[in-house]
């Protein structure tokens, strides 16, 4: 379990409290059981696990979007139908549960995230106002402001949403899969807006599939297949051994293990795998023993890892 000595501003208080949760749908599938798991402020967690493992029906718990048949869920201290009514908690969508034919300028849909802080009439202030122009300066889209949503390239509504979030000013920003769709540029501003909210002292919990960058942005992992496989530092999580139980044999791996990758002080081996197209990049221990699905080949520089990067060879959206 991820402790409060364990974040990097440490707190009293969790902002995230998921204890022993369990989520079945109605065809009687159980996409969740026994999870738990606590984060703090002032921390950027990535959310990972194979498909299927959970991680959209998790966000989906921590929504209210998905009833739990089990367990609690709470949210700055509330259940989490309080926590949403008082704007505690933003959501950055997967690109696939938007209506992208709903005719809606980019304005109105970051809008959209100052609702809670007006009346039924949902008349913007002139706070509102300049909220959303800030929010939307701030992910660089003033210039899209008057489009359709529809009509944006799929980097551009990612950035939409994400506007739509910091308009919300919610402490806990869940993002599913942000990186999805989008090139190295948008890849690239995001990992540094969510390091900008980190140090603001937001919580920000992330899925994602792009392993390799995990180690760059996240300080925290939780690693999920329909339960909790592993949390905690990243440093202390993604590890061999807990990617091996995470993704079993779904990753191909290659090793590093160089000078050229290491000072002398440090004792860890940097291995990267690949799951089809990415390489991703974890941390173990020398001479620890590589998982059974042996690895294809072993990469001799740091160069050659970047030279597969894939991240290097998505098109400008
Ligand atoms: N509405 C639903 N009704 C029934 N089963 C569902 C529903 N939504 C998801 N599931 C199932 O629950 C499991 C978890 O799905 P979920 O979308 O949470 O996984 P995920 O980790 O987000 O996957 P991915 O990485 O592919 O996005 C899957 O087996 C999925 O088929």
């Amino acid at each position: 379990m991820i402790t409060p000595q364990s974040t990097c501003h440490a707190e009293l208080s969790p902002l995230l409290e998921v204890k022993e949760v369990g989520v079945r749908y109605n065809n009687g599938h159980t996409a969740l059981y026994d999870v738990s798991f606590t984060l703090y402020g002032g921390t950027t967690c990535a959310l990972v696990g194979v498909n299927g493992s959970g991680k959209s029906t998790l966000f989906k718990s921590l929504m209210g979007l998905v009833k739990p048949l089990q367990g609690t869920i709470t949210l700055h201290g509330l259940p989490v139908k309080k926590a949403l009514k008082q704007n505690l908690v933003a959501y950055v969508p997967q690109a696939e549960e938007v209506d992208w034919q709903f005719p809606i300028s980019v304005y109105d849909v970051v809008m959209t995230g100052r609702y809670g802080y007006m009346n039924f009439l949902r008349i913007a202030s002139q706070q509102d106002q300049q909220k959303v122009e800030q929010a939307m300066a701030r992910v660089d889209i003033t210039h899209l402001k008057d489009r359709q949503i529809g009509e944006l390239s799929g980097g551009q509504k990612k950035r939409v949403f994400l506007a739509r979030a910091l308009a919300q000013e919610s402490r806990i920003i869940l993002l599913d899969e942000p990186f999805t769709g989008v090139d190295v540029k948008t890849e690239n501003a995001i990992v540094a807006l969510l390091g900008q909210l980190r140090s603001e002292g937001h919580l920000i919990l992330v899925s994602t599939h792009n392993l390799g960058s995990v180690p760059h942005f996240c300080d925290q992992v939780v690693m999920i297949n329909r339960t909790v496989i592993a949390a905690g530092t990243t440093e202390t999580t993604f590890t061999q051994k807990n990617l091996k139980l995470a993704f079993g044999g779904v990753l191909r791996y290659l090793t590093l293990d160089g000078e050229e990758l290491h000072d002398d002080q440090d004792n860890r081996t940097l291995t990267v795998l690949t799951d089809d197209e990415r390489p991703v990049i974890f941390y173990g221990e020398k001479g620890s023993e590589l998982p059974p699905t042996a690895p294809q080949a072993q990469l001799q520089s740091q160069k050659q890892i970047q030279d597969q990067t894939p991240t290097q060879d998505k098109a400008e959206h």
